[in-house]
Formats: structure tokens, C-alpha cells, sequence
């Protein structure tokens, strides 16, 4: 697999008056075309602060001092010495921040969000293309298109979810950060979206995610790759199975070990398939 993008060297600090937390200390890390990397670590770790960074969207009180970013070949320095190109954001590199589904406003419908997303990148840009353009994405992941004109609140919290962040790529961007996607989400609906993001990436609709959560077994089921963040800093980098398998870090050891598991004599239970509606003995009753 060729190298799609390299982080280097990132260092972002929160500052207020004279108060300062190094969020993201001296991170580096890198993504490979096709690949879903998985950025893990509790709570105020940093995932998020280096998400926004990655992504270009980190604003004050967060300031980064330090850090390049290199994608296909490109290189752009993050320490305010260049000017980043209004083709990046977006396009390049494209945020999926937490708790998007829910900052959409209860009043556009979701073809309106689709003609502000679009216009933010290319002001020229027609309604109706705009439109278009979300009609065939949804028919190519196989979404049902009359969401377009339902407002936020008419939509279950699994395809809210998957909306924005079909939104969230309609540029095609070679990059996707996802933060925290599944958190909301049951268990069906996490499946639903996992799914889809690597549908995604099989059409090639974006080249490559980094998926933030805290929750590690989703990151087992999902990503290629792990990053374990610690206190601003990624302490162990793997490939999924044997990263689970054979943590090296303390840390790493610590965070996979407070993952809960049932207990043994639970752990063996399988629930039974239950019969199809035409097998089903007849009880009697009418509904
Ligand atoms: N706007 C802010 N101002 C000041 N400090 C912040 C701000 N946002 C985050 N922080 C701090 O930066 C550190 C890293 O936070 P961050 O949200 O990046 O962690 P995280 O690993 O993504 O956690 P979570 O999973 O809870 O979102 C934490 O100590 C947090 O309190």
C-alpha cells in the first residue's frame, strides 16, 4: 500500500491567558491508500485536539505550534507559516467532528445542508447540482433518497449518522477523521455505518479514515491499523490483530485490559436463531 498521508511531528497547545495544556505533544503518525486507521485512548487523551488539527479546523484557544502534514506528495507546514489552500479543507482532508448529527439545525431539511456543504467549497456551484450529486451518492451506498427531504428530527439516530457523513464527503476527499461516529449509536445502527464507510472506501469515494473512539472493540472490527494515544502522545502503533494480541506498551495493556468482558459462564451463551415468520408455530392470537 502507498503512503496517502504523514503527520509529522504535530504539537498543538490550548491557551488562555497564561494558562497552557499540550494537548497533542510531538505526534506523529501516518496513513496508508485503503487503510482505516484507528486512533484509540480514554477520555482527554487528545484524539479529538489531533483530529481537528489533521483536519484543519483547529481554532483558539487551541494553537499549533509545531507540525507538517504531507499528503499525496503535498507538503503543508501547520505552524502558521503558510497559508492553508482553501482546496485542503474539505477536499483534501474532511472532518466528521462528534456529535455531528446532532449540531445539524432542526429547520433545514438535508438537501439544505447539502447546498450549504457544497457552496462553502465552490460558491459557483448550482443548487441543483449540489442536489444531484447527494441524490447519486445515497442510490451508490444504497441509502434511500427521500431522506434528502426530511428534516434532522424525522430520521433515526443511524441514518442521521450516516448522513452527515455522506455529506461530510461529498467532495470526495482523500481523507476522511471520524470522530467518535458510533458512540450514539446501538449496536446495529454502529454496524450499519461501519459498513458503509468501508463500502466507501471500497468506491473509493474517500482514500483513507482515521477512526476516533474510545471504544476498542468497534476499532477491532473496523480498522486496519492502531494508534494508542496517551497524555498528548501516540505511546504504540500496530496492526490491529496483533497490537490487541500482544500489546507492547503499559499503557496499551492497561487500556485493552479494562475492556469489559462477560463473564465466563456467560461468555460461552449464544442467543439461538429464532424461526422465520413462516415456521414460526402458530400461537392463536390475533394482533
Ligand atoms: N477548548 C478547549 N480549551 C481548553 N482545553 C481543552 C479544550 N478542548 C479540549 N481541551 C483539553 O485538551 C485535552 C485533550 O482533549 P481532547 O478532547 O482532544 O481528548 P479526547 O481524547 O478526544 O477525549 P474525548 O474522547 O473525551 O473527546 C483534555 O485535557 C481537554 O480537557
Amino acid at each position: 500500500m502507498s503512503q496517502l498521508l504523514r503527520a509529522t511531528d504535530i504539537h498543538g497547545v490550548y491557551r488562555s491567558g497564561s494558562a497552557e495544556l499540550h494537548a497533542v505533544d510531538h505526534v506523529s503518525l501516518s496513513l496508508d491508500e485503503g487503510e482505516v486507521l484507528g486512533l484509540a485512548g480514554e477520555s482527554g487523551s487528545g484524539k479529538s485536539t489531533l483530529g481537528s488539527i489533521i483536519s484543519l479546523t483547529a481554532r483558539p484557544p487551541l494553537y499549533v505550534d509545531n507540525g507538517a502534514l504531507e499528503v499525496d506528495g503535498k507538503e503543508l507546514m501547520l505552524d502558521g507559516s503558510q497559508r492553508i489552500p482553501r482546496t485542503w479543507r474539505g477536499s483534501v482532508v474532511s472532518m466528521l467532528p462528534q456529535g455531528a448529527m446532532n449540531s445539524i439545525s432542526p429547520t433545514m431539511r438535508v438537501r439544505d445542508l447539502v447546498v450549504d456543504v457544497v457552496k462553502a467549497h465552490d460558491r459557483s456551484a448550482k443548487r441543483s447540482e449540489a442536489i444531484d450529486r447527494a441524490r447519486d451518492r445515497f442510490e451508490t451506498l444504497g441509502l434511500p433518497v427521500r431522506a434528502l427531504d426530511a428534516y434532522p428530527h424525522q430520521l433515526s439516530g443511524g441514518m442521521k449518522q450516516r448522513t452527515v457523513t455522506v455529506i461530510s464527503t461529498l467532495l470526495n476527499p482523500r481523507i476522511l477523521i471520524a470522530d467518535e461516529p458510533t458512540s450514539a449509536l446501538d449496536v446495529t445502527s454502529q454496524k450499519a455505518l461501519i459498513d458503509m464507510l468501508l463500502d466507501m472506501l471500497e468506491k473509493k469515494i474517500m482514500s483513507g479514515v482515521i477512526f476516533i473512539t474510545h471504544d476498542l472493540p468497534v476499532l477491532r472490527t473496523v480498522s486496519n491499523r492502531l494508534a494508542i494515544m496517551y497524555r498528548g502522545k501516540i505511546v504504540e502503533t500496530g496492526d490491529t490483530p496483533e497490537l490487541v494480541d500482544d500489546p507492547q506498551h503499559p499503557y496499551t495493556r492497561a487500556l485493552l485490559g479494562s475492556v469489559l468482558v462477560p463473564e465466563p459462564k456467560y461468555r460461552k451463551i449464544r442467543i439461538e436463531g429464532m424461526k422465520g415468520f413462516e415456521d414460526a408455530p402458530t400461537t392463536g392470537r390475533t394482533t
